[in-house]
C-alpha cells in the first residue's frame, strides 16, 4: 500500500490508463477490460486491474488537476512498478480547424504550473510525451479512423480562468487542447522514470461555445479509450 492507493504489490499492470474521473475508469474497466477487479478506492479515487487482448492493463483516476494527479502517477511508478501512463481525458479547444469529438495527443504541454520549474531550478523544463508511446498512439488511431490531431495542449491550474486573452495566445500559437494534467503527468513521469502520454477528446469549444451532452461524451470517449488501449496491448 502507498499512502494514497490501496492495492497490495503486483495489482497494478506495467500500463496504466488514467482519466480524470474515476467513474470514467469505472467504465473503461467494465465495458473495455475482460475480468476486471477493482484494486483501489482511497478517497473514492477508483483503480481496477484486468486485461485487453490477453495482455494486463489497469485503470485508475487521476482526480482534477496537476497536484492530484502527480500524487497518483508518482505513487504508481515508485510504489507499484507502473511503467507506462495514459492519460485517457478531456478538453476545451479553441483552434477554428478543431472540432468537437476529435481526439487530441498532447506531444508537449504548455502549463501556468510552476510543478516542472519546481523540479528544474526555475528553468523551463519541455514536458513532452513519450515518443514510443505518442508513435503506438498515432499509428492505433489512424488505423481505427480517427480524426487525430497532434500537437502542443496546455495545462491549467484554474479551470475558470481569470486571463480568458490566454485563449487569443493560445489559438495564435496552435495549442490544441486546454486541460488540467497533462504537464504534470509528463513531469513526474521524466522525474521517477516512467513514460507518459495524453490523449483527450475534445468535450467542449471555447470560441463557439459548444459542448458535447454526455450522451455524445460517453461515444465520443470510446473511440480516444480505443486508441489508447490498441496503441498499448492492440
Ligand atoms: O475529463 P478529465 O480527464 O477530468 O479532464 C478534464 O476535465 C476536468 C475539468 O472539467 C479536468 O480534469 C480536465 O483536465
Ligand atoms: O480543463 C478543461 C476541460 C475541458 N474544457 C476546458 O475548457 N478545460
Amino acid at each position: 500500500m502507498s499512502i494514497h492507493i490501496n492495492a497490495k504489490a503486483g495489482d497494478f499492470a506495467k500500463t496504466v490508463l488514467m482519466p480524470g474521473d474515476p467513474l470514467r475508469a469505472k467504465f473503461i474497466a467494465e465495458e473495455f477490460l475482460q475480468d476486471a477487479v477493482q484494486v483501489t478506492d482511497v478517497r473514492g479515487m477508483l483503480g481496477f486491474t484486468g486485461t485487453y487482448n490477453g495482455k494486463p492493463v489497469s485503470v485508475m483516476g487521476s482526480g482534477m488537476g496537476i497536484p492530484s494527479a502527480s500524487i497518483y502517477a508518482k505513487e504508481l511508478i515508485t510504489e507499484y512498478g507502473v511503467e507506462n501512463i495514459i492519460r485517457v481525458g478531456s478538453c476545451g479547444a479553441v483552434g477554428k480547424d478543431i472540432k468537437l469529438r476529435d481526439v487530441v495527443i498532447g506531444m508537449g504541454a504548455c502549463t501556468d504550473s510552476n510543478v516542472n520549474r519546481m523540479r528544474f531550478r526555475g528553468y523551463d523544463f519541455a514536458a513532452i510525451a513519450d515518443f514510443g508511446l505518442l508513435e503506438k498512439a498515432v499509428a492505433s488511431g489512424r488505423k481505427l479512423g480517427v480524426n487525430l490531431q497532434v500537437g502542443n495542449i496546455y495545462s491549467a491550474d484554474l479551470f475558470y480562468t481569470p486571463e480568458p486573452e490566454m485563449f487569443d495566445l493560445m489559438e495564435k500559437l496552435n495549442v490544441l487542447g486546454v486541460e488540467m494534467e497533462a504537464a504534470g503527468l509528463y513531469g513526474v513521469a521524466a522525474e521517477f522514470g516512467a513514460k507518459a502520454l495524453a490523449i483527450c477528446t475534445v468535450s467542449d469549444h471555447i470560441r463557439r461555445g459548444e459542448a458535447l451532452s454526455s450522451e455524445d461524451r460517453q461515444t465520443s470517449l470510446r473511440e480516444m479509450i480505443q486508441v489508447a488501449l490498441d496503441s498499448v496491448a492492440g
